[in-house]
């Protein structure tokens, strides 16, 4: 079996959308490789909080079978969360389908996913393990599905230009360039984690010291790195300065911005060219770049502003991510 579907660039620009049915009802789901349930707006919610949201109707899929007493409560790392019941349906993303997936259906979610009208909520492909459900955690789809692939894998290749898809089963080996380099995943913290030493900055290469890991996490936008090496990037850059009150670096929209590449694993440099750093324009001459600071924390967050750059393979039973350029 596999399964394949488009992701699509939201309006906001800050995350990838994509089709999935379930019970027959279908819904534009944030895949998230950096959370671990699948949650969607329901009927349960207000008319003011669906707004124009796709919002799932337990009443009108015949499939659909609720876990009496289980819960779940989310809250992601930008402080957005989610929560409500919990039953079982048949999930079909891209013709690959669990027939009895736990999706959790929302009975309230915070003000950043009403304002958001391009996702009806997130399918949670990090550990399950991470999985936020009472009183018994729930299997994610990849981990449901994963015996009954062709190969124990997805992949990511999100593209700006709106050609990008996930894949559920197979390595499609037209979607990159040169090879695919794989690198061990510590799955006993949940993500997608691995190791990432060093890093280079207009083709000048640096080793970190005490190197903090990394996560591919397709559900945050940006490139969240140590403050070490979110200054030395900045410091190339003459018009650069944190701006606290958009709450990140920004910079002249006309600067020719130094290409940046991270380590994933021993084996792969993760490169951006320079003309792919900025995220977004802020006003009409200063633009907010996609590398920004963690803030000093303990893990830094490979988001879409550099797996979009990337052909991404997340091998569920090696527990290896696989990356490639295209
Ligand atoms: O929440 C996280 N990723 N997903 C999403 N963000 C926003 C909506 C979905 C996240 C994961 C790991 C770490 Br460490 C920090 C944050």
């Amino acid at each position: 079996e596999t399964g394949e579907v488009a992701a699509t660039p939201a309006d906001n620009g800050a995350e990838y959308l994509s089709p999935v049915t379930i019970g027959g009802q279908k819904l534009n789901l944030n895949f998230d490789t950096g959370s671990s349930d699948l949650w969607v707006f329901s009927t349960a919610l207000t008319s003011a909080e669906i707004g124009q949201h796709s919002a799932f109707n337990p009443s009108k899929s015949s499939t659909y079978k609720e876990l009496d007493g289980y819960s779940f409560s989310l809250s992601y790392g930008d402080g957005s969360g989610a929560a409500g019941v919990v039953g079982t349906d048949t999930v079909d993303i891209g013709g690959a389908t669990v027939t009895r997936q736990a999706i959790e259906l929302a009975t309230s979610v915070s003000s950043a996913f009403v304002s958001d009208a391009d996702s009806d909520g997130l399918v949670g492909l990090a550990f399950s393990t991470l999985n936020s459900v009472s009183p018994t955690p729930q299997k994610t789809f990849f981990d449901n599905i994963m015996s009954e692939l062709a190969q124990p894998v997805f992949t990511a290749s999100l593209d700006l230009d709106g050609s990008g898809t996930y894949e559920f089963g197979t390595i499609d080996s037209s979607k990159f360039t040169g090879d695919l380099e794989f690198t061990p995943v510590n799955a006993a913290s949940g993500f997608w984690q691995f190791d990432s030493s060093c890093y280079s900055i207009g083709g000048k290469t640096y080793n970190r010291t005490n190197a903090t890991p990394a996560i591919a996490d397709t559900g945050t936008s940006l490139l969240l790195l140590d403050p070490e090496v979110v200054q030395a990037y900045y410091s190339q850059v003459p018009s650069a300065n944190y701006d606290s009150t958009v709450g990140g670096y920004t910079y002249d929209c006309s600067e020719n911005l130094p290409d940046f590449a991270v380590a994933v694993g021993d084996n792969y440099m993760a490169n951006i060219p320079g003309s792919g750093i900025t995220f977004s324009p802020v006003d009409s001459k200063t633009c907010f770049g996609g590398i920004q600071s963690n803030s000093g924390s303990d893990v830094q967050i490979f988001g879409d502003a550099l797996l979009k750059h990337h052909f991404v393979v997340f091998h569920g039973e090696s527990n290896l991510l696989g990356m490639a350029a295209k």
